[in-house]
C-alpha cells in the first residue's frame, strides 16, 4: 500500500470529520471591494468552485488573493456583486449556520498559547455544541488530532510545540469543526517539505470543498484540481493548474519561468518554477554589475 493509499484509508475511518451534506460549492458574481480612497482591491470577480472541488488561489503579493477568500466566507462584504453557497446567497446565511459550514485557518491564528493542544482543537466544536454528546465531541477531537499525527501531544500546551505543529493543530481544530467548505489561507507557512506535501495530502483526502490561497506554486499542481491566478485585484485565469500555470501566464503575473514536468514513477505532472535568466529583474539588474 502506498503511503497516499494509506493516508486515504486512514481519512476514511475518519469518516465522522467529513459532513454528509459536505458536497456544497461556493461562487462569486461580479464580486468588487473597493477602499475608501477608491482603490478596487477586488475587481468584477466571477469565480465557481464546485462541490467537493478543491480551488487553489495563487498570485503575487497585493494582488487581492486574502481579499477574495475573506468574500468567500463572509468576513468581508461586497461593495458590489454576491457570494453564493450553493444557491443560497451568503448574506442571507445566519452566523450560526455559517460557523458550522465553513472551517478556516488564517496566517495568524495565534490563540491563547497556554491552551492543552486537545482544548483547543476542542474550540473547533463550539459551533456545534449541545447537537450531539459531550463524548461524541470528544471522540471528534480525538479523531482530528489523530489524522493530524498529534494524538501523543494532546495534553501538550501550544507553547511547547514547534511552528508547524501549531499550524497542524491549526488543521486539527479546523476539521473537529467537521466543516463542509475547508478555507485555508496560506496554509503551509511555517511547514519544512514534508509536512507540507503531508499537509497537502490530508487536504487532497477529505472530500469537502477547499479553497486554498498558496505562496508555493510547486505544492499548486499535487494539491488544486483548479487553480485561479490574481493579479491586480482582477482573475487572469481559472483553469486546470497546467493550463492556469501555462508558462507566459506565469512570466506576466509572476515574472518566473514554469517548466511542466511528469514524474516518470508516478506519471503525476509537476510544475518546476525557476526566475527568469539574470538580467530579467530590477535587482539581477542592480546587483550584475
Ligand atoms: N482593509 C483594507 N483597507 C485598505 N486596503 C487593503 C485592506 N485590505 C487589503 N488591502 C490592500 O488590498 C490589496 C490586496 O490585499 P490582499 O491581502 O487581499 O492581497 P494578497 O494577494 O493576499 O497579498 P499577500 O500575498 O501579500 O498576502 C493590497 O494592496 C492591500 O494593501
Amino acid at each position: 500500500m502506498t503511503r497516499d493509499e494509506a493516508l486515504g484509508r486512514s481519512i476514511a475511518a475518519n469518516n465522522r470529520l467529513v459532513r454528509k451534506d459536505a458536497a456544497i460549492g461556493l461562487r462569486a458574481e461580479h464580486v468588487s471591494i473597493t477602499t475608501p480612497d477608491g482603490r478596487r482591491i477586488v475587481d468584477a470577480v466571477d469565480l465557481s468552485v464546485e462541490p467537493g472541488e478543491r480551488l487553489a488561489i495563487v498570485g503575487p503579493n497585493g494582488a487581492g488573493k486574502t481579499s477574495l477568500l475573506r468574500l468567500f466566507f463572509g468576513r468581508l462584504k461586497p461593495d458590489a456583486g454576491r457570494i453564493l453557497l450553493g444557491d443560497r446567497d451568503l448574506a442571507r446565511i445566519s452566523l450560526t449556520e455559517r460557523a458550522r459550514m465553513f472551517a478556516v485557518v488564517g496566517q495568524n491564528d495565534l490563540p491563547d498559547l497556554r491552551m492543552t493542544l486537545a482544548d483547543y482543537v476542542d474550540l473547533g466544536r463550539i459551533p456545534h455544541r449541545g447537537r450531539v454528546s459531550a463524548a461524541a465531541d470528544r471522540e471528534i477531537v480525538e479523531r482530528a488530532l489523530d489524522l493530524l499525527g498529534l494524538g501523543a501531544a494532546a495534553g501538550r500546551r501550544l507553547q511547547m510545540l514547534s511552528g508547524g505543529e501549531r499550524q497542524r493543530a491549526a488543521i486539527a481544530r479546523a476539521l473537529a469543526q467537521e466543516p463542509s467548505i475547508l478555507i485555508l489561507d496560506e496554509p503551509t507557512n511555517h511547514l519544512d517539505p514534508r509536512a507540507r506535501a503531508d499537509m497537502l495530502e490530508t487536504a487532497r483526502h477529505l472530500r469537502i470543498t477547499v479553497v486554498a490561497v498558496l505562496h508555493d506554486l510547486t505544492s499548486v499542481s499535487p494539491f488544486a484540481d483548479r487553480v485561479a491566478v490574481m493579479q491586480g485585484g482582477r482573475l487572469v485565469a481559472h483553469d486546470a493548474p497546467a493550463a492556469a500555470l501555462d508558462p507566459k501566464i506565469v512570466r506576466n503575473v509572476f515574472a518566473m519561468d514554469c517548466f511542466p514536468f511528469t514524474n516518470p514513477e508516478t506519471g503525476r505532472s509537476l510544475l518546476v518554477f525557476d526566475t527568469p535568466a539574470l538580467g530579467g529583474s530590477n535587482v539581477a539588474r542592480a546587483l550584475v554589475p
